[in-house]
This record gives structure tokens, C-alpha cells and sequence, in this order.
């Protein structure tokens, strides 16, 4: 094992004590703690394990977070009410609801009604936007937190080959749009892409999200890469997996995230900060806390 452990677990534990200490003193000054509105539809087991990580972690940081648990008959037209209704309370400053929907309702629809400045998922098209052109507002948490997690490691993208596998609005198409703020020369590899292992071979910083248990042998990662695994697989024996063969590319490369305690913490930091943020942007606390 030569590669170096990016540990999204400590650094994201360390991001959130100190976010509470600024909140703590937010609130200590007479300003209203941040208030995120949690939606989840439908019974998903892997869904309502993520909302309920997300409202401890709300908890634990001192932001206030609404439960709002509709069942999977939930008509589009009621959740897009319920958005509205969110959208328009003071008290609210951000909004998520949780990926992936049941299938009779339009996730597009339901995003863009979100207000852009309640959009602590940064999914919005008006967000997207905002980040494609390097004008970021609110980001979307996977790939800002594998930015923050490789930026404290010491690790620039800027010049490098960043290869992406994956193309979903979670985490493939706004990861290549951070690597590309960062100046890394970036490849968004699908399932249509011809010989993907060239491009592996080719990354000095990979990025895969395909939601496949080790499907990128460690014989393909190039020597000294940065290899971040955003993949969560859960395996017949219950043990975790990530879409990487961790212990293969741990021979080859420079640094790695596991799984678990890489990728995921860091999305639910980034979430409790985005909410931050939305509380500033919203002018509800002052911009320069
Ligand atoms: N509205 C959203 N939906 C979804 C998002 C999202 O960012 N916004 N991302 C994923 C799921 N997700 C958050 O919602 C998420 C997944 C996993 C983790 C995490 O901390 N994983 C742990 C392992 C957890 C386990 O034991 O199962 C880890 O990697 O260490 C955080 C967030 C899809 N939907
Ligand atoms: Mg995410």
C-alpha cells in the first residue's frame, strides 16, 4: 500500500466544530440560527439513512432543520406546493430534497422551483450556470467537498489531466465544472465512451462516480494519480465498496479516498455550509461571518 489516505472523515469532523463555533456565536449575538428544510418522498432505505445523517449533522452544528417526510403517492403538484410554500417562509433558508425521486415525479421540474438562493444543493440550473461560468453561488456539496478535501491535502488540479467518470447532476457534470474552475484540463467519460481505460490510464486526478462495486481495476490507475472513489456499494455481506478496486489502486497511486470516510462526510459539511451561506446570501445573518 504506497497511496496516502485523503480523509474526508477528519477533515470534515474538524470543518464542523468549526462551523458550530461560528453559528454559536451568531446565535450569541442575536442572530437567527440558519434554518434548512429537509424533504424526503418516498421510503428508500439508502434515502432515509442520508436524511437522517443530514438532520444529526444539522443537529450537532446548531442549524435548525424541518422534517418534512411526504409518503411515495406524493403527487408532483403537492411537492412542488410544498416548495412553494418553503420558498416563501423567512424562517427557511435552505431547501433539499433528497435524490432520487419516485419515478412519476419530474426531478427537473421540482429543482428548478426551488429558489436559487434557497438551493443548498446548488442543482438549480441558475447555479449550475453560475459555476460553469466561474461565478459560483451556491455549489453542489459532492464536488465542492472533493475540492475542499483535495485542496487541504495540498493538491492543485490546475494544469493537471482530471479524468471524470460519470456524468449525473449529483456529482459527474458539477465535478468537471470544478475541476474546470480549477484549471485542470478535464474528460467527462459515460457509458458511450470507447476505451475507457486509455482515459484512466491517462488521470492524473480520477474522479469516478458510476455507482459500480470496483469497476476501475487498480491496474489501470497511473502511477502517483489522485484517486477520489465517490462510489457507496453496498455489498452482498454488507461491507461497503467503492466503485474503485481500492486495494489495487492503493499500489499505483499517490493519493486515494475510501470508502467509507473519503467522499461522503464531506458532502454533509458541505451541505451544513451551503446553508450558511444561504442564510448570508439571504442577508438573514451578516456577510461577513
Ligand atoms: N439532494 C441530494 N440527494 C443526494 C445527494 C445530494 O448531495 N443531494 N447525494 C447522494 C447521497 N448523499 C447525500 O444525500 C450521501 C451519501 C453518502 C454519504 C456518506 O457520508 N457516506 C458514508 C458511508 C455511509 C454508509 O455507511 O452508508 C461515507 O462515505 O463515509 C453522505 C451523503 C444521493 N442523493
Ligand atoms: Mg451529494
Amino acid at each position: 500500500m504506497g497511496a496516502q489516505i485523503l480523509d474526508g472523515k477528519g477533515l470534515s469532523a474538524r470543518l464542523r466544530a468549526r462551523l458550530r463555533e461560528r453559528i454559536e456565536a451568531l446565535a450569541a449575538a442575536g442572530h437567527p440560527r440558519p434554518g434548512l428544510a429537509v424533504v424526503l418522498v418516498g421510503d428508500d432505505p439508502a434515502s432515509a439513512i442520508y436524511v437522517r445523517n443530514k438532520r444529526r449533522a444539522c443537529e450537532e452544528a446548531g442549524i435548525r432543520s424541518v422534517a418534512h417526510d411526504l409518503p411515495s403517492t406524493t403527487s408532483e403538484a403537492e411537492l412542488l406546493a410544498l416548495i412553494d410554500r418553503l420558498n416563501a417562509d423567512d424562517e427557511v433558508d435552505g431547501i433539499l430534497v433528497q435524490l432520487p425521486l419516485p419515478e412519476h415525479i419530474d426531478t427537473e421540474r421540482v429543482i428548478e422551483r426551488i429558489h436559487p438562493d434557497k438551493d443548498v444543493d446548488g442543482f438549480h440550473p441558475y447555479n449550475i450556470g453560475r459555476l460553469a461560468l466561474r461565478m459560483p453561488r451556491l455549489r453542489p456539496c459532492t464536488p465542492r467537498g472533493v475540492m475542499r478535501l483535495l485542496d487541504s491535502h495540498g493538491i492543485d488540479p490546475a494544469g493537471r489531466e482530471a479524468v471524470v467518470i460519470g456524468q449525473s447532476r449529483i456529482v459527474g457534470r458539477p465535478m468537471a465544472l470544478e475541476l474546470l474552475a480549477a484549471r485542470a484540463t478535464v474528460t467527462v467519460c459515460h457509458s458511450l465512451t470507447r476505451d475507457l481505460e486509455a482515459h484512466v490510464r491517462r488521470a492524473e486526478v480520477l474522479v469516478v462516480a458510476v455507482g459500480r462495486p470496483r469497476f476501475i481495476p487498480g491496474g489501470w490507475v497511473r502511477e502517483g494519480a489522485v484517486v477520489v472513489d465517490v462510489g457507496i456499494n453496498r455489498l452482498a455481506d454488507g461491507r461497503l465498496a467503492g466503485d474503485v478496486d481500492f486495494e489495487g489502486a492503493c499500489e499505483r497511486a499517490g493519493w486515494i479516498t475510501p470508502v467509507p470516510g473519503g467522499v461522503g462526510p464531506m458532502t454533509i459539511v458541505t451541505l451544513l455550509e451551503n446553508t450558511l451561506e444561504a442564510a448570508r446570501l439571504r442577508g438573514r445573518i451578516p456577510a461577513d461571518v
